[in-house]
């Protein structure tokens, strides 16, 4: 971290899993024990700092953003100079010693503020797909990889992989046209909000404390009033927090420092969810951050929720510069659209 700044730009990894017997499916991934995730978080170089469950998931803030395990869906997000990648073959591994087979796997993420300082297999998108690719089991054939450019600027793209099982994932896997998963990549933050993720040097509080009282005063906490979070903040500055809704997650990770500040917001949603709710999340989490620029990629089978985002953004004074979309087999389309703040 010596010539650059904290990377900020997570890597997201998410797979699906199905199997054969109730039993297998029934609690699935979440009877993996902690210290074999541990394990493998530690290959990923990173640590569990908070976990949360319910009847659904359950949710792990980690030092480096987030994990979420379903019964047949695990989503990792790793930002800073992680090795994401290295979960696969571990997880995969994992699933199969319960009964579950790979059938979906997608892999996205920004461009690096900080390239250069990205370890093996993350020093280009060319060569996570090859290590990626190296990890997967052969029934995920079907396979895309694409970067999605926003016409802004090189460090505003989108690289998406994805591969399928196409029997498993038509057969047995989630229905991918009626679910959403909207990720947010915020830079440039208002100085004044980014200030309210530092922590208050002496004033004893911890990082679960701390972390509390920054949801509550960055208006976080309103985003969605029902989920049950769990937050974090670091020392001297930095925070993350996990919020779970019934079946519903949602994530938020903040880099505040000066020159490099970065936060993000994701959450997924089903089409038959009311649509003035996300557009009122997404109204919510840029009056937090106040970004100077902003990507937004909606990945979907429907193709209606993405226009919610622009709608929804632009009376905020976000002006859309660009909109991208790419289809993945089996895997849905994806839309990728970028903003930056109107100059006055
Ligand atoms: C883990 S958080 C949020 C990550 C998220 N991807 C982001 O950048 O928005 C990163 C912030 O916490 C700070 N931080 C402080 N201690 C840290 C630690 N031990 N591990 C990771 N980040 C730490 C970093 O400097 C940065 O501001």
């Amino acid at each position: 971290m010596a010539a650059s700044g904290f990377e900020g730009f997570e890597k997201r990894l998410e797979l699906h899993f199905s199997g054969d017997e109730p039993a297998a499916v029934r609690m699935g991934l979440r009877r993996i024990d902690f210290e074999s995730l541990e394990r493998v978080l530690h290959e990923v170089q990173c640590t569990v700092v908070s976990a949360v469950g319910n009847a659904h998931l359950d949710a792990y803030v980690l030092s480096e953003s987030s994990l979420f395990v379903y019964p047949t869906k695990i989503v990792i997000k790793t930002c800073g100079t992680t090795q994401l990648l290295k979960s696969v073959r571990p997880l995969v591994a994992h699933a199969r010693d319960l009964g579950l087979t790979l059938c979906l796997c997608r892999y996205t993420r920004g461009s690096f503020i900080f390239p250069l300082a990205q370890p093996f297999p993350h020093t280009s998108f060319p060569e996570e797909v090859a290590y990626l690719e190296g990890c997967l089991p052969t029934n995920v054939c079907s396979r895309k990889a694409s970067i999605m450019r926003s016409h802004m600027a090189a460090s505003h793209s989108w690289h998406v992989f994805t591969a399928c099982d196409p029997d498993l994932v038509t057969d047995k896997g989630p229905a991918p046209e009626d679910f959403y998963t909207v990720e947010m990549c915020m830079t440039e933050l208002d100085r004044g909000r980014a200030q309210k993720f530092f922590m208050r040097p002496g004033d004893g509080k911890t990082g679960d404390s701390a972390g509390k009282e920054m949801t509550a005063l960055t208006g976080i906490g309103e985003i969605n009033p029902g989920a049950l979070i769990c937050d974090f903040a670091f020392d001297p500055c930095g925070y993350s927090m996990n919020g779970i809704d019934g079946d519903r997650y949602s994530t938020i990770h903040v880099t505040p420092e000066e020159g490099f500040s970065y936060a993000s917001y994701e959450c997924v949603g089903s089409v038959y969810d009311d649509g003035d709710d996300i557009a009122r999340m997404l109204r919510k989490v840029a009056w937090v951050f106040r970004p100077g620029a902003m990507s937004v990629s909606v990945t979907s089978g429907s193709s209606q929720v993405w226009t919610r985002v622009a709608n929804a953004l632009e009376p905020l004074g976000l002006k859309r510069r660009s909109c991208a979309t790419d289809q993945f087999p089996e895997a849905g389309t994806v839309v990728f659209q970028s903003f930056t703040a109107r100059r006055v």
